[in-house]
């Protein structure tokens, strides 16, 4: 690992990891353990999603990670820069959006965006702001003052402001908790447009549908430990379980014996049987063709019939029921 200050460190070389956390474990002061030996490498330009159950320790990561609550041990390096030692350098490359405004509600759009940026002890630079106001079309709002602003316009502001100092990683704590579905999809537009500009994405969420919709790689919190992560398409494609449903021609009162082989259920009153089959096995066979096979031997009329490929949102429940 190259050490901070060095040619690699802060280079922002492709290829290296944006974000590297390191048997990072956090013990609250009254002896709570909120986070246990977590291991995570963000890569640079990724949208990572980290999901996890209310109380799972996303916050709390995200919050030692950023630098605003102490680790108890383990290690974080932000572009090669590690958070203690080196926290100007790791600071300053990250953005974060909280989750609300606080008391600014008098102050202008651009006021409140250049004051974020004066924060971190950058030169001032209307260019780069304007580019910003732009980017999150808040522009033509440059001069209202907050309370003016409507729900969406304030949850870009909080990106403007969480932007105003060129970072190169934004975490988006829960962006879109308690929003309509419009200004969510809004903001995922916002998010996508970041991440094409080059910026590393890391959001939480309790929103298994924003995940699926915006993450390339998920990982997944509970207890405070981080109990997988995965590319969302393997994800969807190792632990996805395909169901298949029959509809009977004739009702079945019970499944036959000679069907018993099969991972079968017999639903809607007899009318249906629905096989589950592993997608990650489809290689060594579903089973569908033995399947279909016994059931015109047993003289079972298939009327009709179509497949299912199971959610994320069935994958995260699975998964967090079976590390219960
Ligand atoms: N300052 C603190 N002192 C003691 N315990 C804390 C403190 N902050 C958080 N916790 C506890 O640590 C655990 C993780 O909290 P955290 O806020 O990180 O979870 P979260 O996954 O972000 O939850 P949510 O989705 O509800 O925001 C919780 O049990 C919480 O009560």
């Amino acid at each position: 690992m190259p050490e901070p200050g060095s040619t690699a460190g802060g280079s922002g070389e492709a290829g290296t990891p944006m974000i590297q956390v390191e048997q990072l474990s956090k013990i609250y002061g009254g002896g709570f353990q909120a986070l246990k030996e977590v291991n995570l490498t963000i890569r640079r330009g990724e949208i990572f999603a980290l999901l996890g159950p209310n109380g799972a320790g996303k916050t709390t990561l995200i919050s030692v990670i950023c630098g605003l609550v102490n680790a108890s041990s383990g290690s974080v390096r932000v572009d090669g820069f590690d958070n203690v030692a080196h926290y100007r350098e790791a600071r300053e490359r990250i953005g974060l959006v909280p989750q609300e405004l606080t008391n600014e509600a008098f102050t202008t759009v651009w006021d409140t965006v250049s004051f974020s940026r004066g924060l971190f002890g950058k030169p001032k630079d209307p260019a780069h702001i304007e580019n910003v106001l732009r980017a999150l079309t808040l522009w033509d709002k440059r001069d209202n003052r907050l309370l003016e602003l409507s729900g969406g316009m304030k949850r870009r502001v909080l990106i403007a402001k969480a932007l105003s100092h060129n970072p190169q990683v934004l975490f988006l704590d829960e962006p879109t908790a308690g929003v309509d579905v419009e200004l969510r999809r809004e903001m995922w537009e916002v998010v996508r447009g970041l991440r094409d500009q080059g910026v590393t994405i890391i959001l939480t969420t309790h929103y298994i549908e924003e995940a699926e919709e915006m993450a390339d790689r998920i990982g997944v919190i509970r207890r405070g430990e981080l109990v997988l992560v995965e590319e969302k398409a393997a994800l969807m494609r190792q632990l996805g379980r395909k169901e298949l449903t029959l509809h009977l021609a004739v009702p079945l009162e019970a499944l036959p014996a000679a069907l018993s082989g099969h991972d079968l259920v017999l639903a809607d009153e007899g009318h249906a049987l629905v096989y589950t089959y592993d997608v990650s096995r489809q290689d060594e066979g579903t089973g569908i063709a033995g399947l279909l096979a016994d059931l015109e031997a047993t003289g079972i009329r298939v009327k009709d019939l179509h497949t299912r490929q199971s959610s994320l949102e069935e994958i995260f429940v699975n998964l967090v029921r079976e590390s219960a």
